[in-house]
């Protein structure tokens, strides 16, 4: 705006103050102050339209001069205000309690404005959100469940969106407000998630005390929400904006019972115990006393398949953790990222390291000024239909090494593996692959950058770290040594009991009670906690499984007893060997028979020649692999 202009359009009586002042003579000079070129353009339309615009323009300015003028006094008047009688308290968005907060807000429908809210659909991670759908909404006319009715009938989510929200809570009005901040200046914004978010909440007063009690009452309502779930976290993705190093919760999912984790009921038991002993509130202090760092690490080694993330999943149920996982084979992670996210971590959780043979770690220096690469073999892919298992593999790999270097392409052979072993990591394994597809791969994580992240500040202790493996033999000492794996748990291939537990768990679940397979074994509790062992209960009453929930004329379950099912589950269980098949394996035959337990028995023989051909192909699948490199080198 050009004042000088505007102080001269103003003649000097009226600036004087000594005549009367005609408004509407001032009109097109203080107009054309205000708006540069309105004279012209208010001349041109008046010679072409013979319309005068000047009293039109006039009120329009005047409305727009109250209403900012209105809002400018409302604003400081505001800021005086909080200034003076108000207290205040700002949530960073990267705390878990922004989030509450934003969800309690979310479930108090009365706080959004009543003009205007943010609909959100909901992902897959929220379980309950679903629940108003019943199955009979979502199945089309030709009795096919059919996803896009179910997603459709499922509500979206509201959300406030810009603006203030007032909240009146026991006897305090509070207000509270998202600001986002945008180079210096703080902008108020609901949900437009970026970086450095902030959450203030004022309340009249002189202490923040009544800010206190309202996030005490958020988190315990997030609390009993969050009651049988665990949230899983990862690493943010780089291209995500945050910054690398910091952790996005990735699901929330219901908690895995303990006894869906078919295992040895003393290893099983033996863990719990162990982890229930190391939480215990005064054992922070006892560590203390002692001058041993507080932390505890599990190494879990066994093949693919046999429970070690079921395992590490149910354990965070049970205890109320949240878990971080982290896989060292992503191509993206750095050492720093790797510090970052430790010294990032809560107080209390789990922290699992998946697959740290596979990560491609390279050897500490070992003081000759050499460093050694570790051996990236490609870890058996699980998938549920026929999963070679890496004991297997690992079998059938030392026995071409020790028995078929008798030919030339055998020599071949093993000269291409020892040369992918000493390749370097971003020309082997998964980060190849990586390359291949244009992903980043220079970067590595070294034994001694993974050890400093583990040992790490004090920060991060009381923290359970599980790592898991599906090689132990090649894992650094360093990294296991006790104090950083203070206990080994192997998991094997099912041994029969478990084939029959199994069994017993897809056909008879309901039930299923609490146990470790041991009447005399402590039970846990729904809290965690281990409780006194009592015998199971018997099954009340004798009467057929009937779940036919979208009755099949198949289903045999309906008619059978669940005593029926526990024979079954023997017969079945007898058709195989100790150590002949992954967990993940059997479950992948039950599973095709969900409602068919006399099918799945019958059944067996049929589904190991299909497992026997299936391993079989990825066999030679890997061999012409080989070949196929021996031939390029
Ligand atoms: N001991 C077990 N009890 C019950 N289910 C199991 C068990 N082992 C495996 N499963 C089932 O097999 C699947 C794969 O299991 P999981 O991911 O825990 O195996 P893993 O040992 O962690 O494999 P990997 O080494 O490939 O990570 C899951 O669906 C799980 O339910």
């Amino acid at each position: 705006m050009d004042f000088s202009r505007l102080v001269r359009a103003m003649p000097s009586t009226a600036v004087n103050g000594t005549d009367d002042v005609s408004f509407t003579q001032l009109q097109p000079n203080i107009l054309d102050a205000l708006i540069p070129g309105y004279s012209l353009i208010s001349k041109y339309i008046i010679a072409t339209t013979g319309v005068d615009i000047s009293m039109f323009v006039t009120a329009l300015a005047i409305c727009f001069g109250t209403i900012k003028g209105g809002q400018y006094l409302l604003t400081q008047f505001e800021r005086g205000f909080r200034k003076l009688v108000m207290s205040s308290v700002y949530v960073n968005d990267t705390d878990d309690l922004f989030d509450q907060v934003m969800d309690w807000l979310d479930h108090r429908g009365n706080l959004l404005s009543k003009r205007s809210a943010r609909a959100k659909t909901l992902k897959g991670s929220n379980w309950d959100d679903a629940s108003n759908t019943t199955v009979s909404d979502a199945i089309g006319d030709d009795g096919m469940f059919d996803y896009n009715k179910w997603a459709a009938r499922t509500p979206p989510r509201f959300e406030p969106w810009y603006g203030r929200n007032f909240v009146w809570h026991e006897g305090s009005l509070f207000l509270l407000r998202r600001l986002k901040r945008e180079g210096n200046r703080m902008q108020i914004s609901w949900n437009n998630r970026g970086d450095e978010d902030q959450l203030q909440i004022d309340c009249i007063g002189f202490s923040i005390q009544p800010i206190q009690g309202l996030l005490r009452t958020i988190k315990v309502w997030s609390l009993g929400r969050q009651r049988n779930t665990t949230t899983i976290r990862h690493p943010t993705p780089k291209d995500h904006g945050r910054g690398s190093g910091t952790w996005s919760k990735t699901s929330s999912r219901p908690s895995r019972p303990m006894e869906t984790v078919i295992l040895d009921a003393t290893q099983k038991n033996t863990i719990i115990k162990d982890m229930n002993e190391y939480l215990h509130p005064l054992s922070p202090k006892w560590y203390a006393n002692r001058g041993i760092p507080y932390r505890r690490g599990y190494l879990f080694y066994g093949p693919p398949g046999t429970g070690k993330t079921s395992l590490s999943f149910a354990l965070g149920g049970i205890f109320g953790l949240d878990i971080y996982v982290i896989s060292l084979q992503e191509p993206t992670l750095t050492e720093g990222d790797l510090m970052q996210l430790f010294n990032s971590l809560p107080k209390r959780c789990i922290v699992l390291l998946e697959d740290v043979d596979a990560a491609g770690l390279v050897k500490r220096d070992d003081g000759s000024g050499k460093t050694t690469s570790r051996k990236i073999e490609n870890p058996t892919t699980s998938t549920e239909a026929g999963s070679t298992s890496a004991k297997t593999q690992a079998n059938a790999e030392n026995k071409s090494e020790s028995e078929d270097v008798g030919s030339v392409s055998d020599m071949l052979k093993v000269v291409v593996r020892e040369l992918r072993k000493s390749a370097p990591i971003s020309q082997r394994g998964d980060r190849s692959a990586n390359a291949q597809n244009g992903k980043k791969v220079d970067n590595t994580i070294s034994l001694s950058g993974l050890l400093n992240a583990i040992d790490g500040v004090a920060t991060h202790e009381g923290r359970v770290l599980i790592m898991t493996t599906n090689h132990p033999e090649e894992l650094d000492p360093a990294l296991v040594r006790p104090g950083r794996v203070d206990r080994r748990i192997e998991f094997k291939l099912a041994m029969k009991e478990q084939i029959r537990e199994l069994f017993v768990r897809m056909y008879g679940a309901d039930d299923q009670q609490l146990k470790f397979g041991n009447d005399t074994m402590p039970k846990i509790e729904q809290n965690g906690h281990l409780s006194n062992g009592t015998l199971s209960k018997p099954a009340r009453k004798e009467a057929p499984i009937d779940r036919n929930a979208n009755g099949s004329d198949n289903d045999e379950l309906s008619t059978m007893t669940k005593t029926e099912v526990r024979e079954l589950a023997v017969t079945f269980a007898a058709q195989f060997s100790d150590h002949e098949y992954t967990p993940a394996e059997i479950q992948n035959l039950l599973m095709r028979y969900k409602k068919q337990p006399k099918t799945a028995v019958e059944k067996v023989d049929e589904w190991r020649q299909e497992v026997a051909e299936e391993k079989l192909k990825q066999q030679r699948a890997r061999e012409d692999k080989e070949d196929s490199l021996g031939r390029d080198s």
